[in-house]
């Protein structure tokens, strides 16, 4: 059924300063502007459909170089992601909606409306990264989980990797904030180590932090060495210590040879990273038939608005499980959005606006288009000085 054709196509370099506030610096990324290459596709559709498409950047990947292949040197703060988030508004429902009416998905149909009641009421469950980046002082740390828990988050991620005294006590206020144990589904901590060590470095660095209890490691040495990610999983497991890895994974065949090489605990879909729907659907299909669970990464620009569409429909029609699983949130930017993602008891309320939440706001656009947007007109000559 033809609708429209293809109008007109925009393609915008929005930015928002982060790195002024320390907000999303990691080990490897200590200055982060999150920022994103924010697609338009408008059609002469007599209903004006049209496809909104993000992909996150940090900041100078969204100058994406076509000379370099695949990762940045390592360090590079503004490597660009790969990948296109791009959904059109087709049929007035929300994508998570159009995705679990799949016909290859008929053993996931058992039990789906009891689970569909279950999101509407209670949303699905998440943690909270907002608390600990690296850029953030003690007092911020403690002033934010105090709040959080306040909130009700029970479950925190604290950036780790830098440097080991400075991770013992950060992981140690946290823990003294939210309690000794690690109790089955409450009251959590995650590290995060954004790809900054080798391998056995890794092992070495986690055996000392390994006493915090983190349920697990994230990205403990670089995306692309499975093996090495089963080389660490061998060692970490036995301390109680889970590998979680895929949010600088690219495609399908990755998570296949990390499943496959029993190299992960916990499995982190990146919804802009892989490319369209469907590489994700495919991979919440791998991590089922592999039983291991799914926590998808968010957070940066938009990908918590988009992520809660996958991560709605793998519960309700692929893992049908909600053991050891969370979803990543952060707090930030979200009302630059036309549909914001809605999070109520620390969980993400099902979405139902049409489409996969991509829209931004014309507003925010225009103020934070890099390098004339009002936003980078007063900072820029103020950073060249
Ligand atoms: C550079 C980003 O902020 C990164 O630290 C995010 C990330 O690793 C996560 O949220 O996980
Ligand atoms: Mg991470």
């Amino acid at each position: 059924m033809v609708r429209g054709r293809i109008s007109r196509l925009s393609v915008r370099d929005v930015r928002f300063p982060t790195s002024l506030g320390g907000h999303g610096a990691d080990a490897m990324h200590t200055d982060p502007d999150y920022s994103a290459a924010y697609v338009v596709i408008e059609t002469d559709a007599e209903d004006g459909i049209k496809g909104c498409g993000i992909t996150f950047t940090l900041g100078k990947g969204t100058e994406v170089d076509w000379s370099r292949k695949g990762r940045g040197a390592p360090g590079d703060s503004g490597r660009p992601k790969r990948g296109v988030g791009l959904v059109g508004q087709a049929g007035g429902k929300a994508c998570l909606e159009v995705t679990c009416g799949h016909e290859i998905l008929q053993k996931g149909q058992i039990g789906k409306k009891e689970r569909e009641k279950q999101m509407l009421a209670q949303g699905y469950p998440a943690y909270t990264t907002s608390c600990a980046w690296l850029g953030y002082s003690d007092d911020t740390l403690k002033q934010l989980c105090a709040q959080a828990l306040k909130d009700g988050w029970t479950r925190f991620k604290v950036k780790v990797g830098a440097d080991l005294q400075d991770d013992m006590r950060r992981c140690q206020i946290i823990r003294d904030m939210i309690g000794p144990e690690k109790t089955l589904s409450l009251f959590l901590q995650m590290m995060d180590a954004n790809q900054r060590w080798d391998v056995p470095e890794a092992v070495e660095w986690m055996s000392k932090l390994a006493k915090f209890k983190p349920l697990w490691i994230e990205e403990p040495t670089s995306p692309d060495d499975i093996l090495g990610h089963a080389t660490i999983s061998k060692a970490l497991v036995p301390l109680g210590i889970g590998i979680a890895t895929g949010e600088q994974c690219h495609n399908r065949v990755i998570f296949k040879q990390l499943l496959q090489a029993k190299a992960l605990q916990f499995l982190q879909i990146d919804s802009c990273r892989l490319g369209s729907v469907n590489e994700n659907l495919s991979v919440l299909l791998m991590a089922k038939k592999f039983e291991i669970p799914v926590c998808p990464h968010a957070g940066g620009v938009g990908l918590c608005e988009l992520v809660q569409h996958l991560i709605i429909f793998d519960y309700i029609s692929v893992s049908a499980s909600l053991e050891n699983r969370v979803c990543e949130y952060v707090d930030h930017l979200h009302e630059h959005f036309k549909y914001p993602v809605m999070i109520q008891r620390a969980s993400y309320m099902p979405p139902k606006d049409p489409g996969y939440s991509t829209e931004m706001k014309e507003e925010s656009v225009k103020k934070h288009q890099y390098p004339d947007g009002e936003v980078w007109k007063k900072l820029l000559p103020a950073q060249e000085n």
